[in-house]
Order: C-alpha cells, then structure tokens, then sequence
C-alpha cells in the first residue's frame, strides 16, 4: 500500500527498532513509502550491529544509541536532531520492558524494583521524550506511542506490564491536553498481539496469538506492515484533528466480551495447532 507524499516534507523520530519484526520498523517502512525523513534510536551495542544496517536503505539522516532510562542520552538525543534538522514533526515511541520473570505468575507478586524499572522505561519514558520533542515542534507535531489490551483488561501474564501501559494510556491524555494549545498531538495504538523480541517475554505467548486468531472479528492477527499504516494515520495531516485518543489496531478483538461458540478448544490451542 503506498501514501505517497503523504509525509513530505515531514521529519521524525523512530525509537524501539530491535529488528525486522519490530513494530517499530513496520512504522518506519510506511513513513519511509510515504516520503517522510527518518532518524532512529537504538537501544546499545548489541542492537546497534543489526538496527545499524536494517535501516540504511531507509536513507536515514541520524542514528543513535539512547538509553532512555539515562536522561543525559535522551538529551543528547535531541541536541543531535536540534543540530541536524532544527526542528521535528513526529516521534514514535515503541518501548517497553519488565523483567521476564514478573511476566508470568500472579501481579500480586510484582517486586518494587521490577515495578519501578517497568514503569519508567514502558511508561515515564514517553513523558521525557515528550518533554524533549515539544522544544522541537515548533509547528506542530504528532507523538504516537504503542499500547495493548492488556491495559484495559486482565491478559494472562501481562502482569504489570498492564499496569505500566495503563499509566500509559492515561499520559497520552494528559500530554494531549498539555501540549494541544501549541498543535502537538497525542496518541496511543493499542496494537493486538505480533510475535517480537519484546512480546517472547509474556509467557503462553503462542496461545494469546491464537485465542486472537481465533476470536477477534476479523478471524485473524495483524500485522507490523498495518500498525504501520495505522501511525501513519495518526502522524501525518489525515489525523490532524485526532488526540487524547487510543486506537485499536487488533482486527477488533477489543470488542468482544466473549469466547467465539465456533473456535477450537483451548486446550488444543496451547498445544500449538
Ligand atoms: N508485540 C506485541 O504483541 C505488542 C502488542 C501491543 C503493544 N506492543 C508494544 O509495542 C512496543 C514495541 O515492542 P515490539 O513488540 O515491537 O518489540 P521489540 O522488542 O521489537 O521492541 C521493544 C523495544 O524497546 C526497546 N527498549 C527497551 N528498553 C529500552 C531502554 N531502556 N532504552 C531504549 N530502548 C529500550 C528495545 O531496544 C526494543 O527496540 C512496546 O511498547 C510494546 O509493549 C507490542
């Protein structure tokens, strides 16, 4: 599907590609079909060796190691980008992390550190970019940043990672709010379940894949390739009017309240069928 033009002349953010089954990477792909400039962040060394060389045909004007738990490499971040382009039009924020361990079992049995790390990196991390980006967007601009389900409602596993996009979910209202008198809008995508590095941590991840396929109205999961269209919607001029808003990229599962009558057992599911 190609937009073109539709970003041109528009410069941006793109933090969170890991690798090629990132969402953060289907984003990049439909902003780069659609002519906008890209730069990127990287998580350390050992991301660098493959984020490095996936997104060179992206031709992108910047790529960089942040740490966003490290507010010195957040503001290097964007002196870098101040330096390079002056200004900025759009960031996506598509960053999470929990200790593994905590993503199965009981939330009850969540640790202070574990909860703290979660939240700042899944959650308070957004805000710092967001406080960063507003310097930059002096006319105007788009923050998206990626949520789940799991914010809303129990999902096996997710833990305090729920709890962690649901504060989330709740900034992206506040930063709309704050920073809408100078145009810059503010969204979430709660995208359904993609097989990631990120998403191999939540545990019986295989079995949340199928339940999906099996119970969403469109009898299917999605693809990284359709977040991507759906961030363009919300970062370019088509959603210009959108903010404070949570959009559900998840073949409408968060619609049902209930088991579809027709779908396998369960049971046959976690088996891997
Ligand atoms: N995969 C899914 O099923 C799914 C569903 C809904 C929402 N999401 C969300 O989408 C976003 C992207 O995740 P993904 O599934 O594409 O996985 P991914 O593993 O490809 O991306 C996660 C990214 O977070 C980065 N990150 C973690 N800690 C960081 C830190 N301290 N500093 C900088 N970067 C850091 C990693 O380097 C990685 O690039 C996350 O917010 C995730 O919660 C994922």
């Amino acid at each position: 599907m190609a937009f073109d033009g539709l970003m041109k002349g528009k410069r941006g953010l793109i933090m969170g590609v890991a690798n090629q089954h990132s969402i953060a990477w289907g984003i990049a792909q439909a902003l780069h079909e659609a002519g906008a400039e890209l730069a990127f962040t990287y998580q350390g060394d050992v991301f660098k060796k493959r984020v490095v060389p996936l997104v060179e045909p992206l031709n992108p004007a910047l790529v960089l190691d942040c740490d966003v738990t490290d507010a010195a490499s957040l503001d290097a971040t964007f002196k870098a980008i101040e330096e390079k382009w002056g200004s900025i039009d759009f960031v996506v924020h598509a960053i999470a992390f929990s200790d593994k361990d905590e993503l199965k079992g009981r939330y009850v049995d969540t640790t202070p550190g574990n909860f703290a790390l979660s939240m700042n990196i899944s959650c308070y991390s957004f805000t710092a970019v967001a406080q960063r980006a507003e310097k930059l967007m002096t006319d105007g601009g788009s923050l998206v940043t990626l949520s789940y389900y799991g914010a809303e409602k129990v999902m096996p596993h997710y833990n305090v990672m729920g709890v962690a996009k649901a504060a989330l979910e709740a900034s992206v209202r506040y930063l709309a709010e704050d920073l809408g008198k100078k145009a810059i809008r503010v969204n979430s995508i709660s995208a359904g379940p993609i097989k990631t590095l990120a998403a191999s941590g939540v545990g019986d991840f295989r079995y949340i894949l199928k339940w999906n396929e099996y119970n969403s109205p469109l009898r299917r999961t999605v693809t990284t390739q359709e977040v991507g269209n759906s961030a363009l919607f919300l970062l370019s001029d088509l959603g210009k009017a959108v903010t404070g808003e949570n959009l559900h990229v998840d073949a409408g599962y968060h619609a049902i309240g209930m088991k579809n009558p027709e779908a396998p057992d369960m049971s046959i599911a976690k088996s891997g069928e």
